[in-house]
């Protein structure tokens, strides 16, 4: 790029960013055409049909607590889908559907109340525990994408309530306290799926941290020239996704797209870089991005299990685990502390998947 066309981008880019208003803001204004901050380059993907023969494991929660036989057949479900796919939908998780449906609510009128109610929070300020912003790569990632986020540190050191926004400020509270105990069960299973002892996850600080956030993806004028996430991985042990029923959210599989549709009362669970690490790529961490249509706005909640303040991280280091590694499954992986890992996350864009690689053997 030429040197005048770097500053310009960056004025718009900084112009944005003081709008304090997100691509929301953008909307409101009255556009027609996107941007070119916002558009991205794109691949033949983008419009290519997603691949209908394949569909993303559904997997139903309601028996792990019956016979040893029905709770196995769960275990042997998400080590399958872990293996296979690294995204699997679940259901009867025991997030009751109001909770689900209120959080999706709270997290819209937070985007959608006034700008001048919206402006406050906004913040690049990662320190922060409640922030509002857009695009968090915004001025690393040479593209924009059509999305704002409202994101809450929840755990282990909460926001004070006061600091929430009114709007969301009990459902945040509930939904958080809710994802929390279902994403411990899941470690349980998980461990179990490798076949440890159900509470190895937990004990390795994977359920210490989680960051909750709320995404809103605008309407947008010119779906066909940005994205609403572009193909990246989730730095974290596990995510745990809330979507409405919009659709756009695709899962790279078997090097074709496939679509990961709204079920209602479902929760979708990807495992995250750190958890394929720690298993020696036996579970994996897969791209993903969310495509956008005419359609929208559309709302999700990803709450990631990790801490993502390198002065609050947890001190562990992570590698392989011993007990997976044999004479036949050598590790892939050296270990290496959770502030290293997040530097070297921190110093790519989003999508950088490769700052995993100084960790390969
Ligand atoms: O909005 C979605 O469906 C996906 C969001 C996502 O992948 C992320 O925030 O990492
Ligand atoms: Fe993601």
């Amino acid at each position: 790029m030429a040197l005048e066309a770097v500053n310009d981008r960056k004025a718009e880019v900084q112009a944005f960013d003081d709008s304090k208003t997100g691509v929301k803001g953008v909307l409101d204004s009255g556009v027609t055409k996107i941007p070119t901050m916002f558009h991205v380059k794109l691949d033949s993907t983008h419009t290519s049909p997603t691949h209908s023969n394949f569909t993303i494991p559904i997997i139903d929660l309601q028996n792990i607590n019956s016979n040893s036989t029905l709770h196995a057949e769960v275990v042997d479900q998400l080590r399958s889908a872990s293996q296979k796919w690294g995204f699997f939908q679940v259901i009867n998780h025991g997030v009751p559907v109001e909770v689900l449906d209120e959080m999706i609510s709270g997290i819209r009128r937070f985007h959608e109340q006034d700008a001048e109610a919206r402006k406050p929070f906004y913040s690049r300020d990662s320190s922060k525990k409640v922030r509002y912003f857009s695009n968090g790569k915004l001025f690393r990632d040479m593209a924009g994408t059509w999305r704002d986020t409202i994101a809450f540190d929840v755990n282990p050191d909460p926001p004070n309530p006061q600091d929430i926004p009114a709007v969301c400020r009990d459902i945040v509270a509930e939904y958080s306290k809710q994802v929390k105990a279902l994403g411990t069960t899941i470690f349980e299973l998980l461990s179990e799926a490798l076949g440890l002892d159900p509470s190895y996850l937990e004990e390795m600080d994977c359920t210490k941290a989680l960051y909750v956030m709320g995404q809103y993806y605008p309407k947008c004028p010119e779906p066909e020239l940005t994205m609403g996430i572009s193909k990246h991985t989730d730095c974290d042990f596990i995510t745990i996704l809330l979507q409405d029923q919009i659709g756009g959210l695709q899962v790279l599989h078997e090097n074709h797209w496939v679509n990961a549709p709204p079920v209602r009362g479902a929760l979708v669970v990807n495992i995250g870089d750190i958890l394929q690490l720690m298993t020696n790529d036996k579970f994996i961490s897969v791209y993903h991005r969310v495509l956008l249509r005419n359609m929208g706005p559309r709302i999700s909640v990803a709450t990631f299990f990790m801490n993502f303040t390198i002065s609050k991280c947890t001190s562990k280091s992570y590698g392989p685990i011993k007990e997976l590694l044999s004479e036949e499954n050598p590790p892939v992986y050296r270990d290496m502390n959770m502030k290293e890992i997040l530097t070297n996350y921190y110093a790519k864009g989003l999508d950088g998947s490769s700052y995993l690689l100084p960790l390969r053997l």
